[in-house]
C-alpha cells in the first residue's frame, strides 16, 4: 500500500499549516530595574517582528512544518521587514496589503525579570480581513488543502466565524489577549484546540481568575471545546483533551530575557507536532520546551533538537479525575 504521507524520497511529508492573523512590529521596552508603575524606569527598547500568527509560523517552520501566513499589512517599512523575514524563514507569504495604510504595531513594557507589565496593540488594519476579503478563491483552496489551520483572535469575529464554517481539517486558535478572546465564543465547538492563558480563558468563560481546576475543566467542556491548553507563565499548564484532563509542568527557565511570544511559540510547535501525528500530550510537551527556549536563548535552527531533549526530561503529567 502506498503511504501518501511519504515523499518521493521516502521521507514523511511535513504537515502543512495555514496561519491567519497578526504579523507586525513589536517594540519591547525592558526596564533594567524593578518596574515602578506610574514612574519613569531606566531600560532599553528592542524592536523585532512579532504578532501571534507570525510568532507561531516561525516556530512551526523551525520545527519542521510547512507554513503559509495570511495577514494584513500597510505600504510601509514594517510590511517590507515582515516580508523579508518570512522569506528568510521560508514561510509562504500570503499577506494582503493596503498600500495607503499603516501596518500594525505592538508596544510592550517588560519588567527586569522579563515579565510583561502591559502592552498596547495598534492593530486596526486586521479589521480589514473581512469574510469578503478572505473569500478569495486561492485562499479557500489553501484552507481546504491544509492539514491544519491556525488562527489568532486578531481577526475580526465575522472572519473567524467564516473560517470555522469552512471546516478545515483541524482548526486551532490562539487567544491573543483577554480583550480579543471575547471574539471566540461562537466558534468554540468548531475548534480542534484552543491555546489560551489562564486569565484569557477565565475572561472567555466568565470565571474568576483563581477558579479551581475542576470548575475550569467543566466550563471548558460545557463551552463546547474539545481541546484546550491553558498556560500560566512559569506554572504548570492545564491540558484538556476530550475526557482527559491533566497538568504538565513546563521546563524551568533560569534567566528569562522577555516572555513576549512564549504562548504563540508553544501554540505553533504543539499544533505542528500534533498534525504530525504525535500524541497530543507529547506535542504539548514539545511546545513547552520550545517556549522555554524562545524566552531564554531565542529560537534558531538547532532548537528542534534541543527542545526534543528538554521535552523528554520533563516530569510526567499529573492526571486529574474530572
Ligand atoms: N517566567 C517563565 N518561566 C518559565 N516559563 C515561562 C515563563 N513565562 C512563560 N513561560 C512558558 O511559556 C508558556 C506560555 O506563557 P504564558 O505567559 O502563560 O503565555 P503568553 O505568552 O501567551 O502570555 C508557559 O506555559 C511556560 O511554558
Ligand atoms: O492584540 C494583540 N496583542 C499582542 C499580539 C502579539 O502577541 C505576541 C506576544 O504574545 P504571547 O506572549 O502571548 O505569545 C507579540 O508578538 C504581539 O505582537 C497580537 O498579535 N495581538
Amino acid at each position: 500500500m502506498v503511504d501518501e504521507a511519504l515523499t518521493d524520497t521516502g521521507h514523511r511529508k511535513p504537515p502543512s499549516v495555514l496561519l491567519l492573523g497578526a504579523a507586525h512590529l513589536d517594540r519591547i521596552a525592558v526596564s533594567s530595574t524593578p518596574f515602578r508603575l506610574g514612574f519613569s524606569n531606566p531600560g532599553r527598547v528592542v524592536e523585532r517582528l512579532g504578532g501571534a500568527a507570525f510568532n507561531a509560523a516561525l516556530a512551526l517552520k523551525l520545527f519542521g512544518s510547512a507554513a503559509t501566513l495570511v495577514s494584513a499589512c500597510g505600504g510601509d517599512d514594517v510590511a517590507e521587514r515582515v516580508g523579508a523575514e518570512l522569506d528568510r524563514f521560508d514561510v509562504v507569504d500570503g499577506r494582503i496589503a493596503w498600500l495607503d495604510r499603516r501596518s500594525a504595531t505592538y508596544t510592550a513594557l517588560v519588567d527586569a525579570g522579563g515579565d510583561l507589565v502591559g502592552g498596547v496593540a495598534d492593530m486596526e488594519i486586521y479589521d480589514r480581513l473581512t469574510p469578503r476579503v478572505l473569500s478569495r478563491r486561492h485562499l479557500l483552496d489553501r484552507i481546504a488543502e491544509a492539514d491544519g489551520v491556525l488562527v489568532d483572535a486578531n481577526l475580526p469575529p465575522a472572519a473567524l466565524e467564516q473560517l470555522a464554517s469552512l471546516r478545515p481539517r483541524r482548526l486551532g486558535a490562539i487567544a491573543v489577549s483577554p480583550a480579543k478572546i471575547t471574539r471566540l465564543p461562537t466558534i468554540l465547538p468548531k475548534l480542534s484546540v484552543l491555546f489560551a492563558s489562564r486569565v484569557e480563558i477565565a475572561t472567555l468563560l466568565s470565571l474568576h481568575s483563581d477558579v479551581g481546576d475542576a470548575d475550569l475543566v467543566r466550563s471548558i467542556r460545557n463551552g463546547g471545546l474539545e481541546r484546550a491548553i491553558v498556560t500560566d507563565g512559569p506554572r504548570s499548564v492545564l491540558v484538556v483533551d476530550a475526557d482527559v484532563a491533566l497538568r504538565q509542568a513546563p521546563p524551568m527557565v533560569a534567566a528569562v530575557t522577555d516572555v513576549v511570544g512564549a504562548g504563540d511559540t508553544l501554540a505553533g510547535v504543539a499544533f505542528g507536532a500534533w498534525l504530525d501525528d504525535r500524541p497530543f500530550l507529547d506535542a504539548v510537551r514539545l511546545g513547552l520546551a520550545a517556549a522555554s527556549l524562545r524566552i531564554s536563548t531565542g529560537l534558531d535552527g538547532s532548537s528542534a533538537e534541543a527542545a526534543a531533549a528538554i521535552a523528554a526530561s520533563l516530569p510526567p503529567p499529573q492526571f486529574l479525575q474530572i
